[in-house]
């Protein structure tokens, strides 16, 4: 028998902006944040076993089999939803790790959405998100797959449209950690939350922004680069810096302006997630 077998993209996000609005009582902090999807990412190929085993194939530099959060993801649901089913997967990885475009949360969300597919689950979006929830706070938004605005630590999400620009994201060689930048004495804890939806204007501020460039020369390079040609921010905790175009053809010509030290890509903007417009075509 030819097992069922199924590739699936898994995008990356920007955060359009970030508010910290406090510190809880665990340590988390309390955001408001917009997440926007990109056209661009990872490609996950699933092959469903019988025997029960779950087997990533590809190896990832410096995180461990079991680490890895497509795993930790496929062996949660196989757990919660008791499935005897087992997984072969592979992944095309081009998005950079500790990037803050959320490359490992997104793994998981693929993972899920995939696993739901193949192994015939049944399982909600509800339920789907609340298990993503257990994995990290930006697994949610991918396990939806639209456009938000988050507050919470990320799990309450009320759908937005923004536009849908070109972007250059700019990827210093430098992986930040985000435990690293919530630890920071110095971060802005105390934004006012936004109150008023849409989020009005001039609210595109990632408190973020101040301790990483502090930290990290290369971001700090970056951001001051891509500002000669448009706004740049931060997107999540970083190290990856972005900024809107018109088109891709302006996108490109900045783009091709890039050093051999300096990397990046062009992508489009998109508020509906491109793994749920490829699952949308499987159903
Ligand atoms: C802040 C964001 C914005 O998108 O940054 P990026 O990681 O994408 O850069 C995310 O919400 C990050 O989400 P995620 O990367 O899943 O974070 P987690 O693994 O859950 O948390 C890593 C660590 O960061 C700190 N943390 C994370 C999220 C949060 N709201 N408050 C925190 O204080 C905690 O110390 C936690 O142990
Ligand atoms: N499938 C995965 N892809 C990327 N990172 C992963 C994965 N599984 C575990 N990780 C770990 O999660 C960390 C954060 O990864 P990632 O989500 O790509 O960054 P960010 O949250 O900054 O966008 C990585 O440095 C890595 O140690």
């Amino acid at each position: 028998m030819t097992a069922a077998r199924l590739t699936l993209p898994s995008p990356a996000k920007l955060n359009l902006m970030l508010h910290i609005l406090g510190r809880r009582p665990d340590g988390y902090h309390e955001l408001q944040t917009i997440f926007q999807f990109l056209d661009y990412g990872d490609e996950i190929t699933f092959a469903v076993r019988d025997d029960g085993v779950i087997h990533l194939h590809t190896e990832f530099d410096g995180v461990p089999h079991d680490s890895n959060l497509i795993v930790k993801a496929a062996k949660k649901l196989q757990e919660q939803s008791g499935c005897s089913l087992g997984i072969d997967i592979w992944i095309e990885k081009i998005l950079p790790m500790g990037g803050g475009i959320g490359g490992g949360s997104s793994n998981a969300a693929t993972t899920l959405l995939g696993l739901n597919h193949l192994w015939q689950l049944g399982w909600d979006a509800d339920r789907l998100a609340a298990l993503g929830l257990t994995l990290g706070a930006d697994v949610p938004v991918f396990v939806r797959g639209h456009a938000a605005f988050a507050e919470g630590v990320g799990e309450k999400l009320t759908p937005v449209e923004p536009e849908e620009p070109w972007y250059l994201v700019l990827v210093p060689q430098v992986s930040v950690s985000t435990a690293e930048i919530f630890s920071d004495p110095l971060l802005t804890r105390n934004s006012p939350p936004i109150k008023v939806r849409p989020v009005p204007k001039g609210n595109s501020r990632n408190d973020c922004l101040p301790v990483v460039a502090r930290r990290y020369p290369d971001v700090r390079n970056a951001l001051n680069l891509l500002g000669k040609f448009t706004e740049a921010k931060l997107t999540g905790t970083g190290s990856c810096v972005f900024g809107g175009f018109p088109s891709k053809a302006e996108a490109d010509k900045v783009s091709a302006l890039l050093t051999e030290t300096l990397t990046g890509f062009v992508a489009k903007g998109s508020n509906v997630s491109m793994l749920h417009r490829k699952l949308q075509n499987l159903l």
